[in-house]
């Protein structure tokens, strides 16, 4: 088990958020979180790398690789944060400051959690650019140069640089047009092919999971309502939330061809 997040509960003064949520991820795999917007999916993401807005308070456990997040030093987090534990946002925009360019950005993960020399940093950006499918062109350029797309390719190739154990990908197609969503998912699909790193993926999107996920939870009003395997979920929904989200959730086929090679099988629902 990779992590484990035991009662945890999240509260504005008295006001509670997340109540009482337990879940956890093995090694590897592909978890999804779904469930309305509002219900509590992206507060439980930051809570994990103790990211939570100041104004807001954790409570209960979360193990990540054996060690306990809620309370750990802010040093030791910064640590765990860009090398075992990534984040890829909706609003990848945020992710990158306007005045620097990729290059820099690239060289800052770097030159944080390793010693590598500048000549390394620039080769390991380099091909970390070519692995998102994006032309070392871009390398120099400043964010507002580059596509949607293109960006988020970038947040996903800063997340992946220091191959993490663990990637938290939070609605990080809603800002693109379903076809560049697609290619980022399977981009995110052979990425984890590769470097076998466990995926909490945060969704409201029913065809992403579909495809993707191997495991289910679902959230409403900050509760885990029911959690399981994709294919009991999708096939037997208990909760009546978790039948009429199903219900209600868009039935686009995704296009042919949008997975690599190897993943059509596995995927198939
Ligand atoms: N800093 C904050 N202070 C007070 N309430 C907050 C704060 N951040 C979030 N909330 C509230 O907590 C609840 C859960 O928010 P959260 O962003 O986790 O939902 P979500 O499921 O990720 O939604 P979405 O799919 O729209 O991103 C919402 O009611 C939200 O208004």
């Amino acid at each position: 088990m990779i992590l484990s997040i035991d009662q945890l509960s999240v509260r504005k003064g008295e006001h509670t958020l997340i109540q009482q949520v337990s879940l956890s991820l093995q090694k590897g795999e592909w978890y999804a979180l779904v469930g309305q917007s509002g219900s509590g999916k992206t507060l439980l993401a930051q809570s994990i790398g103790q990211m939570l807005p100041p104004n807001l308070k954790a409570s209960g456990h979360i193990q990540f690789m054996g060690e306990e997040m809620l309370g750990m030093p802010s040093a030791r987090v910064r640590a765990l944060r860009g090398r075992s534990l990534s984040y890829v946002f909706q609003d990848y925009q945020g992710s990158f400051t306007p005045f620097r360019t990729i290059s820099q950005h690239f060289d800052e993960v770097l030159r944080t959690h390793t010693a590598s020399s500048a000549r390394a940093r620039q080769e390991q950006a380099l091909e970390a650019l070519e692995s998102v499918g994006l032309d070392e062109g871009l390398y120099s350029c400043y964010p507002s140069q580059l596509s949607g797309g293109q960006l988020q390719r970038v947040s996903i190739a800063m997340a992946l640089l220091l191959s993490p154990d663990l990637l938290i990908a939070d609605e990080v197609t809603t800002a693109l047009d379903s076809v560049s969503g697609h290619r980022i998912l399977q981009l995110l699909a052979s990425k984890q092919q590769q470097t076998g790193c466990t995926i909490l993926f945060i969704t409201h999107d029913w065809r992403h999971v579909k495809r993707y996920a191997e495991r289910i939870a679902v959230m409403k009003a900050g509760e885990i309502v029911e959690s399981g395997s994709k294919h009991r979920i999708l096939d037997h929904p208990k909760h009546p939330y978790t039948q009429r989200l199903i219900q209600n959730s868009p039935t686009l086929p995704i296009p042919e061809g949008f997975l690599p090679s190897g993943l059509e099988e596995a995927n198939k629902v």
